[in-house]
């Protein structure tokens, strides 16, 4: 924390303003469409990347704090939440499919994280794998089923670079990206996307769960343009599961206290 305020350096949130349950969009515009679903809510914190709303579904206090895009802030932005209280995370997420099993907006869940990223080494063995929070994933999958969304459960690739997933032909290293890539899509990986695998990795450090849920923006094809105009009617779709799947999560957390 920040000496004069008692505020976290980054997230600029201090004690009591953030709930022990949190959603973690990478995008800061995604953190208001998400609080929108909270019984009430109130904005307390917009620092760098990390914008925060906190609020209450059925009677507990949530939050929702955008963790920008990659592993270093997500780290920041996890540390900084754990010290006010919080354990329980959710990534509300876009990805791109990397398999003919994912479309378009369809929700993806992951079940693992392929390691393609710097941070989550900083805390774990890189031969550790990078696997959600099971109870966490089961919550996720109910939710979807009972939403009615088509969804994939499968590997997603966590890298810290997106035009080199997007174009790794162009880069000096292309002969061994487009390699990695090939490899991985051969592998079964269904989705890719850059703040997976550190939450996975380094919530259990923090003592607490975390888990993902994504929207594909894509089609399988990693060298697509992307148009994000098509992808408006669909991102709900990710946030309705994670707020379903929070809501069943503190229910059974408080069921079992
Ligand atoms: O949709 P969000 O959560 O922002 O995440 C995805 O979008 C960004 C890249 O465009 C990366 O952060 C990637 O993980
Ligand atoms: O192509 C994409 C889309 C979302 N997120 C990514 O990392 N890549």
């Amino acid at each position: 924390m920040t000496a004069e305020k008692n505020k976290m350096m980054h997230i600029a949130c201090g004690e009591g303003d953030v709930g022990e349950y949190v959603f973690l969009p990478g995008a800061p515009e995604r953190t208001i469409q998400i609080a929108k679903y909270f019984d009430s809510y109130e904005k307390i914190a917009q620092n760098r990347e990390h914008t925060t709303y906190t609020g209450y579904l059925d009677g507990v206090k949530v939050s929702v704090t955008s963790t920008g895009m990659g592993g270093p802030s997500t780290a920041i932005c996890m540390e900084e939440l754990t010290k006010l209280g919080a354990h329980t995370f959710i990534r509300v997420g876009t990805c791109a499919s990397t398999s003919k099993k994912v479309g378009i907006g369809d929700v993806v869940i992951p079940n693992g994280a392929v390691k393609m990223e710097g941070t989550s080494s900083h805390y774990i063995p890189m031969e550790y794998p990078a696997v959600p929070d099971y109870f966490l994933l089961k919550k996720l999958e109910e939710a979807a089923i009972k939403l009615g969304y088509k969804y994939n459960i499968g590997v997603t690739i966590t890298k810290d670079s997106f035009f080199t997933q997007t174009e790794p032909e162009t880069k000096p290293v292309g002969y061994e990206l487009v390699n990695k890539w090939n490899a991985y899509e051969k592998s079964g990986a269904t989705s890719t996307s850059m703040e997976d695998a550190p939450i996975f990795s380094i919530a259990p450090t923090l003592n607490s769960r975390g888990a993902s849920v994504m929207l594909s923006a894509t089609n399988y094809n990693k060298f697509a343009n992307q148009d994000r105009t098509s992808l408006a009617e669909y991102e709900t779709r990710a946030i309705e599961v994670a707020v379903e799947a929070m809501r069943q999560i503190i229910k059974a957390d408080h069921s079992n206290k």
